[in-house]
């Protein structure tokens, strides 16, 4: 029961900034292994940040990152994707100006090999392989997020970190999306998501968390979290 384990991935009191500004004031976070934690809250209340910490790409000035139970603090990207997390951050981080398979082909530093990391692709979006010579960043919005979403799994995480998966893509294609995302933690794979279309992610996430300035000042079921949200930022 994906409630009771252990988490694998887990923030405590953590803080961190900008130069001498803090954002993060002591945020408490806990991913459970095969499970869904939607990250929500409206612009500026440091999802990305949070999310930035857990994949070792922003330092913490205080608290503990906790991977499997073991603190990280300082850990690398480079390491923690060797621990297993990877990311999607915002924007989605592919290369516009190289193709789909050019694009597949620079996740396989991490070891993986291009044609593992091709059929996969190709069999879980089959757009992508229709588009194999095409420059990513002529793609629509939701076949570049498709594009991420395949390099980010290439690497076979252990925890996902996908931030504002929604942004710039039609209602319909961000469901779809989401939909793979269940799949995917149906599979075993946790995933710790920053959303602020509340709306796209509840239905699919075990817990949900809500923070607002720089403070997780709701976690729990998604039901009791929705509850909670105004609709200034439900995202609909
Ligand atoms: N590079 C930076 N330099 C200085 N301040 C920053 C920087 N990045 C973010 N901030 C500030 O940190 C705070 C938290 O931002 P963050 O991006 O983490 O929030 P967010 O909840 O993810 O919002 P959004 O969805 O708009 O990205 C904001 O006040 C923001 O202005």
């Amino acid at each position: 029961m994906a409630e009771e384990a252990a988490p694998l991935l887990e923030l405590e009191g953590v803080r961190a900034g900008y130069g001498a500004i803090e954002v993060l004031h002591g945020v408490d976070l806990a991913l459970r292994p095969g499970s869904l934690l939607a990250l929500l809250g409206p612009n500026g209340g440091g999802k990305s940040t949070a999310m930035r910490v857990c994949a070792g790409l922003h330092p913490l000035a205080g608290g503990e990152l906790r991977y499997a139970g073991r603190k990280v603090n300082g850990v690398s990207a480079q390491d923690a994707a060797r621990l297993g997390v990877c990311s999607i951050p915002e924007g989605r981080g592919i290369f516009p100006n190289l193709t789909v398979r050019e694009n597949l082909w620079a996740a396989t530093g991490t070891g993986a090999r291009l044609a593992d990391l091709e059929e996969k692709a190709y069999a879980r979006f089959p757009v992508l392989g229709e588009r194999r010579h095409q420059l990513a960043g002529s793609m629509s919005g939701g076949e570049q997020q498709m594009l991420a979403l395949s390099r980010a799994l290439g690497t076979d995480p252990a925890v996902l970190l996908l931030d504002e998966l929604s942004m710039g893509l039609a209602p319909m294609i961000v469901t779809k999306m989401y939909e793979t995302v269940a799949e995917l933690v149906q599979g075993g794979l946790s995933v710790l998501v920053a959303e602020q279309f509340a709306r796209a992610v509840l239905p699919i996430a075990d817990t949900a968390a809500l923070m607002l300035n720089g403070r997780v000042v709701a976690a729990g079921p998604p039901a009791e979290i929705e509850d909670r949200l105004s609709s200034d930022y439900l995202g609909g």
